[in-house]
């Protein structure tokens, strides 16, 4: 069988956030594989019921696979603040009640929030978490989990223009939020920055995804990528609601 090229490795991001699939397709790019967003497939975004960041990783990614027939990469992430006892964490996303419009409009009113609860509180160290999931299909009975952590401080007052969520609160040592760095810093030392990169090798070993062909070392041979037997566009069988064996594949929500 012919050695795949890199156009033939496609991946869906399961996001519907714009700031997060801006930032994972520019931490993607080194592979050359094709990455689209759920959005380009008109999918509804998941449910994300669970009560920990790896269960709503993978319902993401399951989510996306399932309705796209493709690879899927998952980030579930959230910040975790110590005072708080590690709230908003896996309800960051909807920690003030729901408003209606814009995705900045539910940041600006989770930030407003957050500094309401940080009040008073001289203790204000804090983490970004990620846990990213990659599966090959929706079935995938391997899926690969990583994760990444930022720390930092949350400031008293919102800084800078750039990011999105809580960056203009979250500080970092050196007294800048990540709202004011550029978005490849931010890249280089975030929490979705620290999980691809423990993730890349991975989809190379794993999924046999290499680098682009122009950062190869010359002679290194691709090996066939091990992608699901279903071609391009086939969906998977749904799986059966609750009560399935082992093996018989995940009971989907
Ligand atoms: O780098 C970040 N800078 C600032 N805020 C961040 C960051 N990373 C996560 N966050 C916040 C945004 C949101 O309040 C929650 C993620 O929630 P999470 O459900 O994973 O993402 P989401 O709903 O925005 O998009 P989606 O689920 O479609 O991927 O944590
Ligand atoms: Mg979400």
């Amino acid at each position: 069988m012919a050695a795949p090229t890199s156009a033939t490795w496609r991946i869906v991001l399961a996001s519907g956030n714009p700031g997060k699939l801006a930032e994972l397709s520019a931490l993607l790019a080194p592979l050359g594989c094709q990455v689209q967003a759920q959005g380009e497939f008109h999918l509804a975004e998941a449910e994300e019921p669970h009560p920990t960041f790896i269960e709503n990783a993978l319902a993401k990614a399951r989510h996306a696979s399932f309705h796209t027939g493709l690879p899927a990469l998952a980030d579930d992430s959230g910040l975790c603040v110590e005072a708080l006892g590690g709230l908003p964490g896996v309800r960051s996303a909807r920690f003030a009640p729901q408003v209606e419009g814009p995705r900045a409009e539910q940041d600006a009113a989770n930030n407003r929030l957050l500094l309401q609860q940080m009040e008073g509180q001289t203790l204000r160290l804090a983490r970004f978490v990620s846990i990213m999931v990659a599966l090959r299909h929706a079935a995938d009975p391997e899926p690969l989990i990583v994760r990444g952590e930022l720390i930092g401080q949350i400031g008293h007052a919102a800084q800078g223009q750039g990011g999105f969520g809580y960056d203009p609160l979250f500080v970092l040592a050196d007294g800048r939020t990540l709202a004011q760095c550029d978005a490849q810093e931010k890249n280089r030392i975030s929490h979705r920055g620290q999980a691809l990169q423990t993730l890349l090798p991975l989809l190379r070993t794993h999924w046999g995804w290499m680098a682009a062909s122009s950062e190869r070392p010359q002679g290194w041979a691709i090996p066939t990528p091990t992608l699901p037997t279903s071609g391009e566009g086939v969906i998977s069988p749904p799986p059966r609601r609750g009560g399935g064996r082992d093996g018989d594949g995940p009971a989907f929500p």
